[in-house]
């Protein structure tokens, strides 16, 4: 049976990793998947991942319709074996219910990769929509890790080093990137007590924490 399968997990856990193994191990075996993505990193129509690997995709952008695309280009005598959407936390929920209409209507899997909350903890609209219509939601195997050894569950976005609450949902940005805007993992304690790599050495590094010899004078 064609399944709708959600691959979620941190940002930086090799979501875009397996998706273009799975890409690789299908092809492999003469198999041809449509292969869609939304606004990764390495820029418009691209499907990249951190080991260097990217791969040519289509740019599913705001309004664009899985179904009716995937349908056109069959119908002109395209082949379609199985998809892949990746960055899919970015799709609209409407985009989801079209690819959980492929896999039933035209009988194709449908892999879909993204990060399940946001900087907030909150669950992004179109992982949302996954989680309620995947036939399977899996956790990927490679756990990241939080500065102090924890898996990482939690995404937190640093703006200017500093961790933030506030903001919009989405902006494009990696982990270790040193921009302006950019997220690190961590696990749920520190993800909730604000602390990030940067601030736990500095509490480290505090006098007030040293345990320092002060002059009796
Ligand atoms: N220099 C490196 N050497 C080995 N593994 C790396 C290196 N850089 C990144 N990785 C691996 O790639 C993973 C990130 O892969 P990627 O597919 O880009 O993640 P995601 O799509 O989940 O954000 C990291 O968790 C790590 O396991
Ligand atoms: C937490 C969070 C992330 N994003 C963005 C940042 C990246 O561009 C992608 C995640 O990509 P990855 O391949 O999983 O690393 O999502 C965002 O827009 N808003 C957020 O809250």
């Amino acid at each position: 049976m064609p399944e709708l399968v959600f691959f979620s997990g941190t940002m930086d856990c090799g979501k875009s990793t397996l998706a273009l193994q799975i890409e690789h191990n299908r092809s492999a075996r003469g198999l041809q998947g449509m292969i869609f993505t939304r606004d990764d990193r390495a820029g418009e129509g691209k499907l990249s991942s951190r080991l260097g690997l990217v791969t040519d995709a289509v740019e599913a952008a705001e309004g664009f319709d899985f179904y009716a695309y995937i349908v056109d280009r069959m119908s002109k005598g395209g082949r379609c074996d199985y998809v892949i959407a990746d960055e899919a936390q970015f799709l609209a929920p409407g985009q989801i219910d079209q690819l959980a209409r492929v896999v039933d209507d035209l009988e194709l899997d449908v892999f879909a990769f993204g990060i399940t909350t946001d900087f907030r903890s909150k669950l992004f609209p179109g992982s949302q929509r996954l989680v309620e219509l995947a036939d399977r939601v899996e956790v990927l195997q490679v756990e990241a890790l939080c500065w102090c050894g924890a898996r990482a569950t939690h995404n937190a976005r640093t703006v200017g080093g500093r961790m933030v609450i506030e903001g919009a949902q989405v902006v494009v940005g990696d982990v270790n990137a040193g921009d302006e805007v950019g997220y690190e993992v961590l696990c749920r304690r520190h993800h909730r007590r604000l602390m990030t790599a940067a601030t736990a050495r500095a509490a480290v590094l505090s006098p007030d924490v040293l345990p320092v010899a002060h002059d009796e004078a």
